[in-house]
C-alpha cells in the first residue's frame, strides 16, 4: 500500500493540515508546493543536488565537523551536557554556506541572526504542526515570527542583490564564477544553491520569489533533519558502547594517521559506518510521518479513496513493524543493515527518505555530510550517557523529537586527529 501510494501520481500533493505550518514558514517552497509548481521547480532543483555538487560541498563538511570537534572539545571532562545546540548551530552554519554561500569567516554580522532565525522559525513551525491538529496553529503565529520572517526574507534579497552588484552583469551570474580565481573556488561557488536558483532566474525558469522561497527551503529541509540526525547517532551510540567501539576500530583502521586528507574514498570503506547510521534512521528517522493528498478519486489495492482525503505514512512505526523487522525490531542493531539482511527485506519497508518522485531531494546530501561529522567526532571522541534506552520518548510530529533530550559526557581519544583536512 505505501508503495502504491509514494509511487502514484494522484498522491504527489502534500497534506493540507500536516503542512500548513511548513507552507506559512516556508511559502511556496518545494516541500509544500501544489503539484503543478512542485513539479516544475522540483525538476530544476534535482540538479542541483548531483554527486558532482555535493563532491564540492564536501570541503564545507568538513570545516564544520572541524568546528564541532573543537566546539565539542570544550565539553571533555565536563560530565553530562546538552549537546544538541552546539550541533544544531554548527550544522546550520553549514547549510546556510552550501545554500547561501554565507560562512563564518564573511563579515557579515547578520550570520548569527540568520542561525538563530531559522532556528526559531522551525521551532515555530513544528510546534505549529501539533497544534494544526487541534486548530490552534495560529498561536505560533507571534509578532517575534513576523519579524523573523521579514529578516530572512529581507536578509535573502539583500544577498541576491549583492550577488548581482559583485557580477557587475545584471542577470549574468555566469560571469560571476567565471571571475572566481582557484579551480576550487570555482566548483564550490558553482555549486552553492543561490548561484543555481540565479542562473534559473536568469533563463528565465525562475521568478525572484522562486529564487527567495527555495533558498528558504532548502536551508529549512536541511538544517532540523540532519542536525537531529547526528544528535541521534550520537545518543545511539553512547548508549550502545560495543557499537562504538566496533565503529571507533573501523575508522581508525581507514585513517591510523592524524595527517591524512579525509576524501570520498575513504567514506566507502566504512561499511560499518553506513550500517550505523542506516540503523539510527530505522529507530529515530528525523521526518517520522510523511502525509498526502489525493488529487482524484482512486482506488489502491482495493479501497476506494476519495478526492482531496488525506493520507499519513507512519515511517516511525513502520520502521519498527515486527513482521518486517524481526522479534526485535524496537533494539538497535546495526547488523540490521548487512548486505544479506536487507537483500531479503522488501523495499519499502525502510523509507526514511521517502521514496517516489517526491522523495527527499537532499537524501544524498545528508548522507555524505553524515559520514563526514560522524568520521571527525567518533575518530576523535568517545561518548557516554546514564540515560537509558528504554526511557527515551519521542513526540512524533513533523520532526523527531525527545521529550527529553539525553545528556552526553565526552571524552577525548587517545589517537585523536587535529583536524580533518
Ligand atoms: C537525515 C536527513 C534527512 C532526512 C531523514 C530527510 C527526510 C525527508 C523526507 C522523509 C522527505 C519527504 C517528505 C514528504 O514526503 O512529505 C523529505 C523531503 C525533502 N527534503 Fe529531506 N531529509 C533529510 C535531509 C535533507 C537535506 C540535507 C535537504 C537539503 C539539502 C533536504 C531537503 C528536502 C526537501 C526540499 C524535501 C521536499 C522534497 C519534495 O517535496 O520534492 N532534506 N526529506
Amino acid at each position: 500500500m505505501i508503495k502504491e501510494i509514494l509511487t502514484s501520481s494522484s498522491f504527489l500533493d502534500k497534506s493540507t493540515t500536516m503542512y500548513s505550518s511548513v507552507n506559512k514558514a516556508i511559502p511556496n517552497g518545494i516541500i509544500s508546493s501544489p503539484v503543478n509548481k512542485w513539479k516544475h521547480n522540483r525538476k530544476l532543483m534535482n540538479s542541483t543536488f548531483t554527486h558532482r555538487t555535493i563532491t564540492a560541498f564536501i570541503p564545507i563538511f568538513k570545516r564544520g565537523t572541524n568546528i564541532l570537534v573543537e566546539e565539542l572539545d570544550g565539553f571533555v571532562g565536563r560530565g553530562e551536557l546538552e549537546v544538541f545546540e552546539i550541533i544544531k548551530q554548527t550544522f546550520l552554519d553549514m547549510a546556510l554556506e552550501t545554500t547561501m554561500g554565507t560562512g563564518p569567516n564573511q563579515t557579515n554580522n547578520n550570520h548569527n541572526k540568520m542561525i538563530s532565525g531559522f532556528n526559531y522559525l522551525l521551532k515555530q513551525a513544528a510546534t505549529g504542526a501539533v497544534l494544526s491538529t487541534v486548530k490552534l496553529g495560529f498561536l505560533t503565529l507571534t509578532p517575534r515570527y513576523y519579524r523573523t520572517q521579514q529578516f530572512i526574507q529581507a536578509h535573502i534579497e539583500k544577498l541576491i542583490k549583492d550577488k548581482r552588484k559583485a557580477n557587475n552583469c545584471k542577470g549574468n551570474s555566469k560571469t560571476m564564477e567565471n571571475q572566481s580565481n582557484s579551480d576550487d573556488c570555482y566548483t564550490k561557488k558553482e555549486a552553492i544553491f543561490i548561484n543555481r536558483a540565479l542562473n534559473f532566474q536568469d533563463q528565465g525558469l525562475f521568478g525572484q520569489d522562486d529564487v527567495i522561497n527555495e533558498t528558504k527551503t532548502i536551508v529549512s529541509g536541511s538544517f532540523d533533519t540532519v542536525s537531529t540526525q547526528i544528535y541521534s547517532i550520537l545518543i545511539m551510540l553512547a548508549m550502545h558502547p560495543n557499537v562504538q567501539e566496533k565503529l571507533y576500530v573501523e575508522l581508525i583502521q581507514v585513517m591510523p594517521e592524524n595527517n591524512i586528507s579525509l576524501e570520498y574514498k575513504h567514506l566507502k570503506h566504512c561499511p560499518y559506518m553506513d550500517m550505523v547510521i542506516k540503523e539510527t534512521l530505522r529507530l529515530m528517522p528525523s521526518i517520522p510521518v510523511i502525509g498526502r493528498e489525493a488529487a482524484n478519486e482512486i482506488q489502491v489495492n482495493g479501497i476506494n479513496f476519495p478526492k482531496d482525503i488525506q493520507v499519513m505514512i507512519p515511517i516511525f512505526i513502520l520502521h519498527r513493524r515486527k513482521d518486517l523487522w524481526g522479534p526485535n525490531a524496537n533494539a538497535f542493531n546495526p547488523d540490521n543493515f548487512l548486505p544479506e539482511r536487507m537483500s531479503e527485506r522488501r523495499p519499502y519497508a525502510y523509507i526514511p527518505f521517502s521514496k517516489g518522485a517526491r522523495n527527499c531531494i537532499g537524501w544524498y546530501y545528508a548522507e555524505t555530510v553524515l559520514r563526514i561529522i560522524l568520521f571527525g567526532l567518533i575518530r576523535n571522541f568517545k561518548f557516554s550517557t546514564s540515560f537509558q534506552y528504554e526511557n527515551l520518548v519521542f513526540s512524533n510530529h513533523i520532526s523527531l523529537r525527545y521529550v527529553e533530550e539525553p545528556k552526553l559526557q565526552i571524552y577525548r581519544r587517545n589517537h585523536a586527529i587535529e583536524k580533518i583536512n
